[in-house]
């Protein structure tokens, strides 16, 4: 026996609290675009430590190789200049170049390899990431935006080991031994050397700052960009029977103009980086000639000495190029990290799911052997708002034209793309979040098919999302088989639900793993039995590879009134007590309105269901409808009786041939 009659002790709006952003402003920069510190790469960077130590081992290694090549100079042109070459210094020259040579490749390869192991566990943590956020993320965010976090910012933290950035720790030791070297040689040219490379080594470090923060101004962009190809794309027909082509190609260049832009600034740091570090190596390399000459002739310095010096000179400024390579490649990452780390940071749906006890298993379908008189389902005077990043977002992508004409026209400024103006009205316009839903209550006994009818934007679609837990009520409660849907589990609460939604979208792949979806072991015959249940039997007959025929394009195709009987045979065949319907709003002629009302007489049978009803038709010998406008309840009861009762419902009923007018 279950603990359900206790009553829940978290209060209704501490558990339908928005996701938690959790970024404060010391985590982003200037611009608003999110930034991350170094403590958060090392975590990438040293997960497969023997790796790194390998890397580490042979480039130190090398660095010995490369620091012998001087040592074995000197004695050879003093040998020479003596007059007394002997063979095995030519024969260890050569093996120290060779060895050398053969130890970078190996060591280029582990880098490489290794830097796509990062790119892989960066994407990795996103991919898993996204597949667990609250459905208000992905109401809150552009796709393309996302998607371009999986594929474009991770790409960028491979170029810190590729870079530079090892091959200059593992240098370490040849910069070092330079150092020592180039002392004990002549500490004046030294010196010389060292005051240019400083300077330089601190604008490079200086200007380092400034990368980071353009990097992530122009990822920024890269997701900008792609979010809005992305919503150009999936509305291509719209665009093209509107003629709105033109205008709508013109925004998403002025995305790529903005992402363009932004390469510039980074263009214009490294323009400076590069020449500053290069001038320093170059002036310490003319001072060296030009001064170590002078000392040559005044007997201060051998020849041999100053070739061993310049030798050296080159070892000291190899790993200092790479250092600064590496210092651009961090400060690129970083900005790219900044915005995977957003997304990675950001609460799972489940997170805050423990603060709602007690926790309940149900027990049998909708927890009929726990409860068996209790409703499968009750809304009891449930309000809700969407949170206000959501109904931002949508407002945005709704008036998204719109708003940038008004922003340009009322302001006369010059703005740089739509994005860039959505952004500063959304940051700046106060919003409040609208009731959607207002003390709604209504009850599904078991076994009953409640309808809910109402016009466009009464809160049907919304009711729906709530029994899912797609999001939790503002206040009041629902409870599935009288338990309140927050003491379940979300796996255990989805499992008792099966949901068709309005238009539902077919999956790429065969019909056999549509259907498959909810159970993958479903046998061949349950799966053509399910078709045959949904009246798409002869679905099977278009193609002579049966259930393995492609859906769409490249295979059957389907009609829209089809794919949804599709999705309710998918449904069907987990066989989930409670169904959730959101009946297709597409126009279906009179066969095929048939052919799918009794598809729904057949799956409703022996389950409680909840349908959203755009044709009140499929409807009128529903137990109970339920009339909703602007998110209330104005009218429950049969047809019979609403005809009687509700004003609006005898105007829908009316309009749509059911009722004499
Ligand atoms: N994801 C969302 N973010 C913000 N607001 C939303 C969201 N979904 C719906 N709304 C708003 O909530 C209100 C109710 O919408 P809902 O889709 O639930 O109505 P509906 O009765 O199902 O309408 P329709 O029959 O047109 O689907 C509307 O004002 C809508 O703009």
């Amino acid at each position: 026996m279950t603990d359900t009659a206790t009553e829940p002790t978290a209060s209704a709006a501490t558990a339908a609290k928005p996701s938690r952003r959790g970024r404060t402003s010391r985590d982003r920069n200037a611009d608003g675009t999110p930034r991350a510190s170094l403590k958060q790469l090392w975590p990438y960077l040293f997960r497969d430590k023997p790796m790194m130590s390998l890397i580490i081992g042979i480039s130190v290694i090398g660095s010995a190789f490369s620091l012998a090549q001087p040592v074995l100079m000197g004695l050879l042109i003093t040998q020479v200049e003596g007059g007394s070459l002997e063979g095995w210094i030519v024969w260890a020259l050569v093996a120290v170049v060779v060895g050398d040579a053969i130890l970078s490749g190996l060591q280029h390869f582990l880098l490489q390899r290794m830097g796509e192991t990062i790119v892989l566990d960066a994407r990795r943590n996103l991919i898993r990431k996204l597949f667990h956020l609250p459905i208000s993320e992905f109401d809150a965010r552009r796709t393309g935006d996302l998607v371009s976090r999986v594929g474009s910012d991770t790409t960028l933290l491979r170029a810190v080991l590729t870079q530079g950035l090892i091959e200059a720790i593992g240098g370490a030791l040849t910069f070092i031994g330079a150092v020592i070297a180039m002392l004990w040689l002549d500490w004046v040219l030294f010196l010389i050397t060292f005051a240019c490379i400083s300077v330089s080594l601190a604008v490079v470090l200086l200007l380092s700052r400034k990368v980071m923060a353009a990097s992530a101004a122009a990822q920024q962009k890269v997701g900008e960009l792609t979010a809005a190809t992305e919503r150009a794309i999936s509305s291509m027909r719209t665009l093209r029977a509107t003629g709105a082509v033109e205008r709508e190609q013109e925004r998403v260049v002025d995305d790529a103009v903005g992402a363009y832009r932004r390469g510039l600034d980074i263009a214009a740091i490294s323009a400076v980086m590069v020449p500053v570090s290069t001038l320093a190596m170059q002036l310490s390399m003319v001072l060296v000639l030009g001064i170590g000459g002078v000392r040559v002739a005044a007997g201060d310095l051998t020849i041999a000495s100053l070739v061993s010096f310049i030798m050296f000179l080159f070892m000291m400024i190899a790993p200092l190029a790479l250092m600064f390579g590496a210092i651009s490649a961090i400060a690129s990452a970083l900005g790219a990290l900044g915005r995977i780390e957003e997304i990675a940071a950001l609460p799972d749906e489940e997170a805050r799911d423990d603060e709602f006890r007690p926790r309940v298993t149900l027990v049998g379908p909708a927890n009929v052997d726990a409860m068996p008189d209790a409703p499968a389902l009750e809304f009891r005077e449930v309000s809700f708002r969407y949170p206000e990043q959501v109904v931002r977002a949508a407002r945005a992508k709704q008036d998204a034209s719109g708003r940038f004409d008004r922003y340009v026209a009322t302001t006369g400024r010059r703005a740089k793309s739509a994005a860039d103006v959505l952004l500063r009205i959304d940051e700046s316009e106060p919003i409040e979040s609208p009731l959607v839903l207002d003390r709604v209550s209504f009850t599904v006994p078991r076994g009953a098919k409640v309808a809910l009818v109402g016009p466009s934007g009464a809160g049907k679609s919304t009711t729906l999302a709530l029994i899912e837990r797609f999001y939790d009520p503002t206040s009041g409660s629902i409870s599935l088989g009288g338990v309140d849907l927050r003491s379940i589990s979300r796996a255990q609460l989805r499992a008792q639900l099966g949901y068709v939604q309005q238009n539902a979208p077919t999956l790429a792949g065969t019909i056999r793993d549509n259907l498959q979806l909810g159970r993958p072991d479903a046998s061949d015959d349950e799966c053509v039995e399910v078709l045959r249940a949904v009246n798409l039997g002869s679905v099977l007959d278009r193609s002579t590879q049966g259930l393995d025929a492609e859906v769409g394009e490249a295979g059957v195709r389907l009609s829209g009134g089809e794919q949804q009987r599709l999705a309710i045979a998918r449904t069907l065949l987990a066989a989930p007590p409670v169904l959730l319907l959101d009946e297709s709003t597409s126009a279906l002629d009179g066969r095929n309105e048939a052919l799918m009302r009794e598809s729904i007489e057949r799956v409703a049978q022996g389950r409680s269901m909840v349908m959203i009803a755009h044709r009140l038709s499929t409807v009128i010998d529903a137990d109970e409808i339920v009339v909703m406008e602007h998110g209330r309840v104005i009218g429950r009861g049969t047809h019979a009786e609403l005809l009687e009762t509700t004003p609006l419902y005898r105007e829908l009923a009316q309009h749509q041939l059911l009722a004499p007018r």
